[in-house]
């Protein structure tokens, strides 16, 4: 199967390609040429499936036989090995039919786990059996960068930079991301936001003579890779809700949009979806571009879940694509007035076609807390504050359509943001065992100005791609 770029002028290429090259060389991103189908019998079977078996047939489906059946497997067994509870991506009841899809039991305690396992074992089969190596670059507003320090540290065959936005990360998510004593992972405080941090990971990747002579890699959602393991848990969920039998809905918490495109191209492929329906917090883009037709960027203010603290969602213009028909034209169009003006304005087709898919809602930050509060208080369970975004914009929705399951994808475990999750609740939730040293460890990073050329010089002269030495 081949992938085409959503700015309809870079080749098309298999997964494998698209896997290493991250982003397409015209700005672009990597989608597939068609969805693949599951029959209403196939995802019925997915019941008697463990989570890796599930794994097994939605990545096997979606890479087309690219990475040979034995090696994936082995490779989806070991990373989800890695996880601290059996169903890999529980589900708990927090109200009536409410439930939270609990993602983060991975090593690093959020969603971007069940996706960079994953993709760290990926990259370093195709990489190792092309006796090749890669510099991964990545931008993240604190959970990306841990999660992808955490599957490639040590690895041969790469080098890790992840910028952060200096002081606007949780305190344990930066200690994630900078005690981690490992030649090859650089962790690069960057003087700006995330959206900073984000238009300098594709600056690296649009300059091509350094992206060709780094063999820059992305592990952002901006690789398609992401997207097809994230897939593979909203199967999981609706089966386990009686899917395909009655239709499930979804409410993800929503920064970059890669979470919840998942949830589309799961939709894509078979599943019946009732409602896909976008959590924001006051960074709220998303929510006003549905509301207004109009994608406008404003100024990015810090909030209690800051890795949602984004104003240029990357993964919407995969969306953008699918509704204006696969027009790559169209979609430049709308980017290149993005850059010019900061906005865009979507056509009234393409909009009524977004609309029929998904809902939009934002939480306040008083709402947020008051969501922690009283879901400890009345459930006994603990919400994450990216988590309480979503629960609180779901009960909304929940309210037109309650007997349709609404599941909230559970992005991050509490102890992430304890500050905030005290301050709401009177609880501090505490550390998981493999992690209760972290305030112990000694912390390694640079602060580099907010500036593209500084980047790349300090990327440069640190990554051993460019030295071909593996030292
Ligand atoms: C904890 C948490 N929740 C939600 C999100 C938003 O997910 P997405 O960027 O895929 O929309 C992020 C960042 O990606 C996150 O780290
Ligand atoms: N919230 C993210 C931002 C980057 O998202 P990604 O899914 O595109 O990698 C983070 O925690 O870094």
């Amino acid at each position: 199967m081949l992938h085409v770029s959503t700015r309809g002028e870079a080749p098309a290429i298999g997964f494998t390609e698209a896997l290493l090259a991250g982003l397409a060389r015209d700005g672009g991103l990597y989608v597939p040429q068609s969805w693949p189908q599951f029959t209403s019998e196939t995802i019925a079977g997915f019941a008697a499936r463990s989570y890796a078996g599930v794994a097994e047939q939605v990545v096997g489906a979606l890479t087309d036989g690219e990475i040979e059946h034995p090696a994936l497997a082995g490779m989806i067994g070991d990373a989800y090995a890695t996880f601290r509870h059996p169903a890999v991506c529980p589900l708990v009841q927090i109200d009536d039919n409410l439930f939270v899809l609990e993602l983060f039991h991975g090593p690093t305690l959020a969603f971007k786990d069940v996706a960079m396992q994953l993709l760290g074992r990926l990259m370093d089969h195709v990489l190792k059996s092309r006796g090749a190596r890669a510099t991964i670059i990545g931008a993240t507003s604190g959970d990306t960068g841990s999660a992808a320090i955490e599957a490639f540290r040590g690895l041969s065959q790469v080098d890790v930079f992840i910028l952060y936005p200096h002081g606007r990360v949780s305190e344990v998510q930066r200690r994630q991301m900078t005690t981690v004593d490992a030649p090859n992972v650089h962790a690069l405080a960057l003087e700006g936001t995330f959206d900073d941090c984000q238009a300098i990971l594709k600056g690296l990747f649009n300059n091509h003579r350094f992206r060709d002579e780094l063999k820059l890699s992305g592990v952002n959602s901006i690789n398609w890779a992401r997207i097809v393991a994230q897939v593979v848990y909203y199967f999981t969920a609706a089966v386990s809700l009686g899917a395909p039998h009655r239709p499930v809905s979804f409410t993800v918490p929503t920064g970059n949009f890669g979470d919840i495109l998942a949830g589309y191209v799961a939709k894509r492929m078979g599943l019946p979806v009732a409602r896909l329906g976008i959590a924001t917090n006051t960074n709220d883009i998303l929510a006003r571009a549905l509301a207004s037709g109009r994608y406008e960027v404003t100024g990015v203010a810090p909030t209690t879940s800051p890795s949602m603290d984004i104003q240029v969602s990357s993964n919407f213009e995969r969306l953008l694509f699918e509704a204006y028909g696969r027009d790559g034209a169209a979609v430049r169009q709308l980017m290149a007035s993005l850059a010019q003006s900061g906005s865009f304005d979507i056509a009234a087709a393409p909009l009524a076609a977004i609309r029929r898919e998904f809902t939009a809602g934002r939480s306040t930050e008083a709402e947020t807390a008051r969501e922690i509060d009283e879901t400890w208080t009345r459930a006994g369970y603990l919400l994450d504050p990216h988590t309480a975004v979503g629960t609180a914009v779901a009960r909304r929705a929940h309210v037109e359509d309650p007997a349709t399951p609404m599941v909230v994808l559970s992005t991050a475990h509490p102890a992430k943001f304890p500050d905030a999750v005290e301050k709401a609740s009177g609880v501090r939730p505490p550390l998981p065992a493999h992690l209760a040293d972290l305030h112990d460890r000694p912390e390694r990073f640079t602060v580099l100005p907010n500036d593209q050329r500084a980047v790349e010089t300090f990327v440069r002269t640190h990554a051993r791609a460019v030295r071909g030495a593996a030292a």
